[in-house]
């Protein structure tokens, strides 16, 4: 009674209007805070590929840790004067995916490589990305993780649908397909898979659901893509990739095959370095300089070889070729031409990149809410052995004739033997 007499006395004696204002202010306070909460999820789509949700993964990640860390809001990714980060383990890092998957190396390769720094990955990525860093471990237990997230880092569920791949970067291996995906990944338009799902190679039994489910929910007008380099010396990934889209567009980022191979033996060596020596394993008789053509390293450069299954399938006009080199020395240029290709708006340009001195290559600007300028991660540009000049010499002569056809096939000169002559 009292309580009410006094609330009574308090309202007929403050002006009906303060109170009004006052319950107003209150209901405003409210709505911020809810809206607030539900950031994350409201952000995307609206912004570039950048903005979402982002976790560090790398190859220490195991299924607990990833769980465990992944709704920590501290960061803990490490930067160095090079602005390249340094990362250990499952991290937040506000707005960024500090590493993605690369699972381009065989058996060794599934260990996890620190790739773009600063990378955005959309929440399927980083599924994509915990499920992948224990290795063995099944689909179904990423879909759990999905749930989990949907439930606790989301208000509202992933907006789009998920759609299998319009457009794949199919290879080469070691040609700098890395590098331009996470360009692509710029374009507003473009949604990709940050790890490579080896679906048309290695998991093909998994499904097209499997397949599709791995991929970031997109809206109308914006292009799936993941790329898996392996895919373009697998016998059976033509025919595969037919059969799921025979309008799928294709991407192909080739490499002097001679400096492909040394950076495939690079990649390897840093990972068993008892391996014998690049020149032991290039030839079967070095003596009468007979080059060992089934050496892994060595195939993979035979690209007329290679594209040949393709053209069994695929009109040239839905392959794309990408000069790893010029990739390096104008990534603009290369940039236009495959957003071209893709039908897309030319977003992504000379002026998202920028050289990095210490990296040695260019590297994607900070976005402007961001801090990180964004370079690839130590597996990218490694410094390769020094090999045998004549040895060298050799196997520009033992490509030579398979790159005039492939010249021939593709109507365009990549001018690797210009290399040679230097
Ligand atoms: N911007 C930028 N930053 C770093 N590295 C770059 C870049 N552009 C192209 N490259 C070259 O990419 C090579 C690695 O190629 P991939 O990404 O196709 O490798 S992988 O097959 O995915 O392992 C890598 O090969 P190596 O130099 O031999 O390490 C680079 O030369």
């Amino acid at each position: 009674m009292a309580f009410w007499s006094s609330t009574s006395a308090f309202t007929s004696k403050v002006p009906r209007k303060i109170l009004f204002m006052f319950t107003l202010s209150l209901s405003v306070t409210y709505l911020f805070y809810s809206l607030m909460s539900c950031y994350n999820s409201l952000q995307f789509p609206l912004q570039e590929n950048h903005v979402y949700q982002a976790r560090v993964v790398t190859e220490e990640t195991t299924s607990v840790a990833f769980r465990e860390k992944l709704y920590s809001t501290t960061t803990h990714a490490y930067i160095d004067e090079d602005l390249i980060y340094k990362t250990s383990t499952v991290q937040t890092v506000t707005g960024y995916v500090v590493s993605t998957v690369d699972h381009s190396e065989d058996a060794e390769s599934k260990r996890r490589e620190t790739e773009w720094v600063g990378t955005p990955l959309a929440h399927t990525e980083m599924i994509a990305g915990g499920l992948n860093a224990v290795s063995g471990r099944e689909h179904q237990e990423s879909s759990t993780i999905d749930d989990d997230l949907s439930r606790r880092v989301n208000c509202t569920p992933d907006y789009g649908v998920k759609k299998l791949p319009q457009a794949i970067i199919i290879g080469v291996k070691k040609g700098g397909t890395r590098a331009l995906l996470e360009a692509l990944r710029v374009h507003p338009d473009v949604r990709a898979v940050g790890v490579e799902p080896h679906f048309f190679d290695r998991n093909y039994e998994k499904g097209l659901d499997w397949y599709r489910d791995l991929m970031p929910s997109t809206l109308e007008g914006q292009i799936t893509m993941e790329k898996t380099p392996s895919y373009f010396v697998t016998n059976s990934a033509p025919k595969r990739i037919h059969s799921m889209a025979k309008d799928t567009k294709l991407i192909i980022v080739v490499r002097n095959p001679v400096t492909r191979a040394i950076s495939d033996y690079t990649q390897t060596l840093s990972k068993r370095p008892e391996i014998p020596t690049f020149e032991v394993l290039a030839f079967k008789n070095r003596t009468l300089g007979l080059i060992d053509a089934s050496w892994s390293a060595l195939r993979i450069g035979i690209y007329a070889l290679h594209l040949e299954s393709w053209m069994q399938y695929f009109p040239l006009s839905q392959i794309h070729f990408v000069s790893g080199e010029r990739l390096i020395v104008d990534p603009g240029g290369e940039l236009a031409r495959v957003q071209d290709f893709l039908g897309l708006k030319r977003i992504v340009t000379d002026k998202h990149f920028y050289f990095n001195k210490t990296k040695g290559f260019p590297c994607l600007k900070k976005p402007e809410d961001s801090s990180a300028p964004r370079c690839l991660g130590k597996s990218k540009g490694r410094t390769h052995p020094k090999i045998d000049s004549d040895v060298i010499h050799r196997l520009h002569k033992f490509y030579k004739p398979f790159n005039m056809m492939f010249y021939q096939m593709t109507g365009q000169n990549f001018q690797w033997e210009q290399e040679e002559m230097q």
